[in-house]
């Protein structure tokens, strides 16, 4: 990181800030940056990365949240995190993930989702052999879609020169995911599937991504994701996926650009109602062309231009999506010979009944890192990351030792059910533990309730009403999991990638039409309001 001398600060005009380095915030800096722009980031917390960040412990490198990375491979056009790095000069080493998720259902149903997709198909038509047909025609749509995904060259779908040049290379293409945008994928699922426990698991497939079942999840997000874990493959990063963040960083002061640490951004600067800067809570103040916010919508209106009058925009966001629910996390570590060897690194635990899928607690995600890279541990352990759904009002108004002590409580609920369920021994074997709440999430991640991400209040029309990252306020602009097209790394990548595309065409470093920008952006707004 460059020290800024304190004339600096008063003085220096950036092309953009960015509020928070969430990899979302960090993909639209360096976008920026590698097209030439001067940026500063400015960081809450002592780390880049946000829910994507690490720490260390005892000799533990622990993923923050992150564990199961899609678009990391080296093919398509769809591995953004890959093509995020090489803007900026940067490559790390991947180890392949043989399985994306070893799932353990009620009914005893235990599916493992193969990286090679025929061996998983034949997996799941053992389990369904009377769905054959269905199985295949679903997950043959994603393909569909993925492949007419994967044809496109990503950039901002707010940009019309792009967007209608798209069109025009590859109409059909183009048609397809016009035609999939406002649908759903448990709708799709419906058509070809009429068993009651396949749709279950549909609808398991779809949580684990969405935090919603499946008919509430849009149907480009789930072909994405159902069909990249076979494409490029799910691939994690040796070392950690902090690594990501930390890459990315490096390539943004290679780039000329700069990143500060404990820079706790309280106010969005408005002149004649357009953003010029940020005010940080020690009175630092920064000014720019342009201020990209990754903090939540919900913060960024809420708390950062708090006194200004709600958008009509961001009402009709609040109206169509409301924060998913927080989580509990456990980090541990453990004895290694705890683990059966043939472990997988990720699992997805919901044992007896397939109505507590999305309710608090009711299901269990669990990632062992270590499976694939042992370096993360010391010699002879493991590290589980184990979360499940919880809201932060469970956890307000405790006295700190009612709180401490809740918190063991329920750690201990969930590692019971995980020993009972998969690993024989598993308490005895823990030789480190840290357990976070959603009131942890919140204060490091600084995301309002520690919201997980934005989650429709019921049936959406698939994507069509998630914003993308103009608003209503001039010169500001949003990326990050409450943008298009929503959570995950991935998804907060493709926000990164389009919120620099457009951002670079308004401050002259991409090719820009302001008529037909003033057409398609009244369209994509009343797109919107019709969701
Ligand atoms: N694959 C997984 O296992 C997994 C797990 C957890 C999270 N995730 C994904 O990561 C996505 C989130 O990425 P993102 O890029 O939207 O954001 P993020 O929440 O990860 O990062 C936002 C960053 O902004 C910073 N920030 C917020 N307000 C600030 C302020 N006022 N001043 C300065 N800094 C501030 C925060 O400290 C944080 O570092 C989620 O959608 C989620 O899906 C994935
Ligand atoms: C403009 C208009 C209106 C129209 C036109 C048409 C067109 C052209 C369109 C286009 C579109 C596009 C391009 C789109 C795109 C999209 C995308 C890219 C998407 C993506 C997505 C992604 C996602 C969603 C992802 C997600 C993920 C996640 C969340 C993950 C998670 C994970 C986890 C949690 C883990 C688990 C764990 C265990 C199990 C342990």
């Amino acid at each position: 990181m460059l020290r800024l001398e304190q004339s600096e600060e008063k003085t220096t005009t950036y092309d953009a800030i960015v509020i928070g380095s969430g990899i979302g915030g960090l993909v639209a800096a360096t976008q920026l940056a590698a097209k030439g722009a001067r940026v500063l980031v400015l960081e809450k917390y002592v780390i880049p990365g946000g829910s994507s960040g690490f720490y260390e412990r005892d000799g533990y490198t622990f993923d923050v949240g992150s564990s199961v990375m899609f678009g990391f491979s080296d093919k398509g056009n769809l591995n953004l995190i890959t093509q995020a790095l090489a803007a900026v000069g940067c490559e790390m080493q991947v180890i392949p993930d043989p399985t994306t998720v070893h799932f353990h259902l009620p009914n005893d149903l235990s599916v493992r989702v193969h990286r090679e997709y025929v061996d998983f198909i034949s997996e799941l038509t053992c389990k369904f052999p009377h769905e054959k047909e269905g199985i295949k025609q679903f997950y043959g749509k994603c393909w569909q879609i993925f492949n007419a995904l994967n044809s496109l060259e990503l950039k901002s779908l707010e940009e019309p020169i792009y967007l209608f040049g798209q069109f025009f290379q590859k109409p059909l293409e183009c048609l397809t995911l016009a035609y999939y945008l406002p649908q759903n994928a448990g709708d799709i699922a419906k058509k070809f599937i009429t068993d009651p426990q396949l749709l279950s698991f549909i609808d398991a497939e779809c949580f684990i991504v969405s935090t919603v079942n499946a008919l509430q999840t849009p149907m480009i997000n789930a072909s994405m994701v159902l069909c990249d874990r076979h494409f490029g493959g799910i691939n994690y990063p040796v070392g950690g996926v902090g690594g990501i963040a930390k890459s990315l960083v490096k390539g943004l002061l290679e780039k000329g650009s700069n990143i500060l640490y404990k820079a706790n951004v309280t106010k969005i600067i408005l002149r004649n109602g357009e953003a010029v800067g940020v005010r940080l809570s020690d009175g630092r103040e920064f000014f720019s062309k342009t201020v990209i916010s990754n903090a939540t919508r919900w913060d960024t209106f809420g708390k950062l231009l708090k006194g200004t009058h709600l958008p009509k925009e961001e009402e009709n966001f609040q109206r169509i999506y409301v924060k998913a629910p927080s989580f509990l996390s456990i980090h541990m570590g453990v004895k290694a010979e705890v683990l059966p060897s043939d472990t997988d690194c990720h699992h997805f635990i919901l044992e007896n009944d397939w109505t507590r899928l999305e309710e608090p607690y009711g299901s269990i995600f669990l990632s062992i890192p270590t499976v694939l890279d042992p370096m993360l541990a010391p010699e002879g352990c493991h590290i589980m990351h184990i979360f499940t759904v919880s809201c932060i009002e469970d956890w307000q108004g405790l006295p700190v030792k009612e709180y401490e002590a809740k918190k063991e409580l329920v750690a201990d609920e969930i590692i019971s059910r995980l020993e009972k369920k998969l690993f024989p021994g598993l308490k005895a074997s823990i030789v480190f533990k840290e357990v976070g709440t959603p009131k942890t999430h919140r204060r490091y991640l600084a995301r309002d309730s520690g919201t997980y991400g934005p989650m429709p209040r019921s049936v959406p029309k698939g994507l069509l009403g998630m914003p993308f990252n103009t608003t209503a306020v001039d010169g500001l602009y949003c990326v990050g999991d409450s943008c298009f097209p929503g959570q995950g790394v991935i998804a907060v990548a493709f926000s990164g990638i389009m919120c620099a595309h457009r951002v670079a065409a308004d401050i002259g470093f991409e090719r820009k039409s302001p008529m037909l920008d003033a057409v398609l952006l009244r369209l994509l707004r009343w797109f919107r309001t019709i969701a």
